[in-house]
């Protein structure tokens, strides 16, 4: 890790005025012009983190960019505005030349993403969980600005009612907590909602499953029926969860775990069900990549 506590660091304002540009709310445009904020980010990476390869997503004018490459020795930012994309690569020529810069045009989304070691992003919103599950599987930690609903959700514990399809999925590659809310103010321009930022820390889940795509969608197809029972939610999603035979899946699971809600299983309740439907159920193989 490089020592930056004694740097001090472009201005947000000043980088937004050099790029001549105002934010675009409906391309995810809000920037982080709060200084403080921008320098805690990259503290939040566990201190053992190898910060050899930091990966940004949506860099946008370059004032988070500019922290990680005082904190890390390489970088590798994504940008898909080209005009932002060519005022980074004005702005940090040098680094480009030096070989510790890369910027990368196109739609995270898309993108070949580089073997990073650590991810901080202040995320587009609108694709925050797509990019989270392009993210979570390359278990690195990562640190994430995201809307404050989605991040409470991330972070969720069974039985509450922000516990979800997300909150199982999040929890299957790594621990995630929130580590500071943060107000509209801190953007240009202001976003409508409330932000915070969330740490996810990778580790192995504390359970078996067979295969982890089955698993997400399994989750994912029975957090469709989140109100129904877990009998009920079983059979209504099997097209979804690709189960050929979900009466063999409800016959073979104990009645207390059918009774229950999608929302009261735990990540461990979750695999096990996961389990026995990938063993009674006959999946198949179809929409499973
Ligand atoms: C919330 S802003 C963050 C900008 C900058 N990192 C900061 O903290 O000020 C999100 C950035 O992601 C870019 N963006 C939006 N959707 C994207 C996508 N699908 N792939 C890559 N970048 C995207 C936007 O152009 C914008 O610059």
């Amino acid at each position: 890790m490089k020592d930056s506590s004694s740097r001090s660091f472009r201005d947000p304002d000043a980088l937004i005025a050099r790029a001549g540009v105002a934010g675009e709310p409906d391309y995810d445009q809000h920037f982080l012009v709060d200084d403080r904020v921008l320098d805690r980010l990259t503290g939040y990476l566990p201190t053992d983190t190898d910060t050899s390869h930091l990966l940004e997503i949506g860099a946008g004018t370059g004032a988070l960019t500019d922290r990680l490459l005082a904190h890390g020795e390489r970088v590798t930012a994504v940008e898909r505005d080209p005009t932002l994309v060519e005022f980074l690569r004005t702005e940090f020529e040098d680094a480009i030349a030096a070989d510790r810069l890369t910027v990368i045009e196109g739609d995270a989304l898309d993108v070949e993403l580089p073997d990073a070691t650590a991810s901080v992003s202040n995320l587009p919103y609108s694709a925050s969980s797509d990019i989270l599950f392009r993210l979570l599987p390359r278990s690195i930690p990562l640190v994430v600005m995201v809307q404050r609903e989605f991040a409470a959700r991330m972070a969720a514990d069974p039985g509450t009612d922000e516990y979800g399809r997300l909150s199982v999925t999040a929890g299957h590659y790594g621990e995630s907590e929130i580590v500071e809310p943060v107000p509209q103010e801190a953007f240009s321009p202001a976003p409508p909602v409330e932000s915070a930022v969330v740490q996810v820390v990778p580790r192995s889940p504390a359970y078996t499953v067979p295969d982890d795509a089955f698993f997400l969608d399994f989750v994912t197809a029975v957090f469709t029926q989140r109100r129904k029972t877990v009998r009920n939610a079983i059979r209504n999603t099997a097209h979804i969860s690709n189960l050929t035979e979900p009466e063999n899946v409800v016959a073979a699971v104990d009645d207390e775990t059918l009774r229950k809600r999608p929302g009261d299983l735990s990540p461990t309740q979750f695999a096990a069900l996961a389990r026995s439907a990938f063993e009674h159920g006959e999946p198949t193989v179809d929409g499973r990549d």
